[in-house]
């Protein structure tokens, strides 16, 4: 039998019957007409003939993208949006807890045109983020998170690579250290120490405390000064323009843009929903910022703020020392600054405050808290973050707060590198993963009744979250956890601890402790809906 090649060099000889276009050439030549006929008609604006052109584009990318049939199974979807339409809801994480009731710990979407799977128990999460982790790593190129990553060049949405394996590396060593996190933790105080003088004013005038809006204030002040050695003034113009801006680029980061999972009429759809317009304006804006920051650094007039270096200082002097394999560009410490300033202040605010509603909802577990600390650091004005380690109590209550209310209860997504084997499926490369961190820590078989908040259960345990154990993630695990653990544990415990002894916490007039609901907000990063207000009343020790 001839094999293909032969066929083809027999061919080639006798040039009085070779077509003169191979059946691969005329499909490339029909396609590219196609093409050219959809782009004019996109160009002209002609919105039919757009649509009527891209169908069978369409149907030629669903078809070659189709699940194979080792997939796992998952709910039914619709016709090229498949299962989009229940992936766009503000409970993303239970409506995906529910499905995994019925379709099991691994199941399957389809995103558009992208296979998805979700893991929801702790067994899985082992296979997916030890056994695999390799095969897991990678991250999809999502137009939101590339273009806030600068096309990757960031750690959080950067493709499993060398240079994600090099910036990563100059992070944990440099400046997301525990070493280095511990350097920053006069700011910590300062910011913590202003943040009680402020709530104290408000319960001396009976004023009620919105613990979210002051929370955000004082991370974004945290982290502000640590990355980038600077401060917005108080409760101004200026901060409440940075939290918009904040808000606008992680609410851009969770959107769901068409442009990722239908191809061809997606991109066309973000541009008529005004999506991509509000992606460029906002990366502009943050960029420009960023890079005065960066310009302000590099002025040898610069007056800094305090006598320590921040993270931008580490990275300039890294780049003068070239200890980064390749030119350390403003372009590479831009990225940078946007993963630490999107992942450090929302997280930290979001974790202090479903802390301190879990609390309010359970007095036990709150005047268990208080007492530990205050029967501890009485006669103190402020509680160190070495005083920590005394305060078993107060670390139960965060690991149980992180297990009820992730952060990031779906982590961040995941794609896969190479094809592999996962409970019993085959799944191809390029799959979109979802680890349901909100129902790995619901798993029936690892949590005694695992939707009551009770803290005591860390008291004799040995599970943690920091990447050993796969019953609790809420900083994900593997090659990829989270970098900024280091920074984030110290700071919720450092604030939560001086809310819980400097202030006995009391509901507004005419509410009770039972108004306080859970309700969250969509996005990334899970904040509570319906902002925590409460009247603080200033402790004074006897
Ligand atoms: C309570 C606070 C925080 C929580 C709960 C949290 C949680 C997470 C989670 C779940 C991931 C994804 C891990 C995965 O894919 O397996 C992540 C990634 C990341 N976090 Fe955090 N985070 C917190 C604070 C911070 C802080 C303070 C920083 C920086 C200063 C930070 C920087 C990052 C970065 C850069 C990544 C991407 C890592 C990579 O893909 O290599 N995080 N975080």
């Amino acid at each position: 039998m001839l094999n293909s090649i032969e066929k083809e060099e027999k061919r080639s000889e006798r040039p009085d019957i070779q077509p003169r276009f191979s059946r691969k050439s005329l499909t490339l030549i029909i396609l590219h007409h196609h093409i050219l006929l959809y782009l004019s008609s996109f160009m002209e604006q002609n919105i039919l003939t757009f649509v009527l052109l891209a169908l069978p584009i369409l149907l030629l990318f669903f078809i070659k993208n189709k699940k194979p049939s080792t997939f796992p199974p998952g709910p039914r979807g619709l016709p090229i949006i498949g299962n989009l339409h229940q992936f766009d809801s503000s409970t993303i994480c239970v409506k995906l807890y529910e499905l995994s009731k019925k379709h099991g710990p691994i199941f399957s979407l389809q995103l558009g045109s992208r296979p998805t799977i979700v893991i929801s128990s702790p067994k899985l999460a082992k296979e997916i983020m030890k056994t695999h982790d390799l095969e897991f790593c990678g991250r999809p190129s999502l137009i939101g998170s590339m273009k806030f990553s600068y096309n990757g060049l960031d750690m959080a949405f950067s493709p499993y690579r060398d240079y994600w394996r090099h910036t990563r590396k100059l992070s944990i060593i440099h400046f997301l250290s525990l070493k280095r996190v511990l350097m920053f933790s006069s700011i910590r105080k300062q910011e913590v120490t202003q943040l009680v003088k402020k709530i104290t004013q408000h319960g001396s005038s009976s004023k009620v405390t919105n613990l979210h809006e002051l929370l955000m204030c004082l991370t974004s002040a945290i982290v502000c000064r640590t990355a980038l050695g600077r401060r917005f003034e108080e409760e101004g113009v200026e901060t409440s323009m940075f939290h918009g801006l904040l808000k606008e680029a992680q609410d851009l980061v969770a959107s769901n843009f068409y442009t990722d999972y239908v191809p061809f009429v997606g991109g066309v759809v973000d541009k008529i929903s005004g999506l991509l317009g509000r992606l460029e304006k906002i990366f502009k804006v943050l960029d420009g910022f960023y890079q005065n920051v960066i310009d302000e650094h590099l002025d040898p007039q610069r007056k800094m703020l305090s006598n320590e270096e921040d993270i931008i200082d580490v990275l300039l002097q890294l780049k003068n020392h070239r200890s980064f394999s390749m030119d350390l560009t403003p372009d590479h410490i831009k990225p940078l600054m946007m993963n630490i300033i999107l992942a450090g202040t929302d997280t930290i605010a979001a974790a202090v405050v479903w802390a301190m509603t879990a609390l309010m909802k359970n007095e036990r577990a709150m005047k268990k808290g208080q007492e530990e600390i205050r029967s501890m650091f009485g006669g103190k004005d402020f509680i160190e973050e070495e005083d920590i380690e005394k305060l078993p109590y107060l670390k139960a209550v965060i690991k149980e707060t992180m297990r009820l209310y992730p952060p990031l209860p779906l982590l961040l997504h995941r794609e896969t590198i190479k094809k592999c084997n996962i409970g019993g499926y085959e799944i191809p490369d390029k799959t979109l993963v979802y680890v349901n961190a909100w129902a790995v820590h619901r798993d029936p078989e690892t949590w005694n009744e695992p939707e009551e908040f009770y803290p005591e259960r860390f008291m004799d345990s040995k599970i943690d979250f920091r990447g050993y154990d796969f019953e609790l993630i809420p900083f994900g695990t593997g090659r990829r956890i989270c970098p900024g653990i280091h920074m984030g544990v110290i700071t919720v415990e450092v604030v939560l601890a001086n809310l819980l002894f400097s202030f006995d916490w009391e509901m507004p007039h005419g509410m009770k402790r039972e108004d306080i609901d859970t309700d969250m907000l969509p996005g990334v990063i899970q904040h509570k809906k319906n902002p925590l207000c409460l009247v603080a009343k200033k402790w004074v020790s006897a």
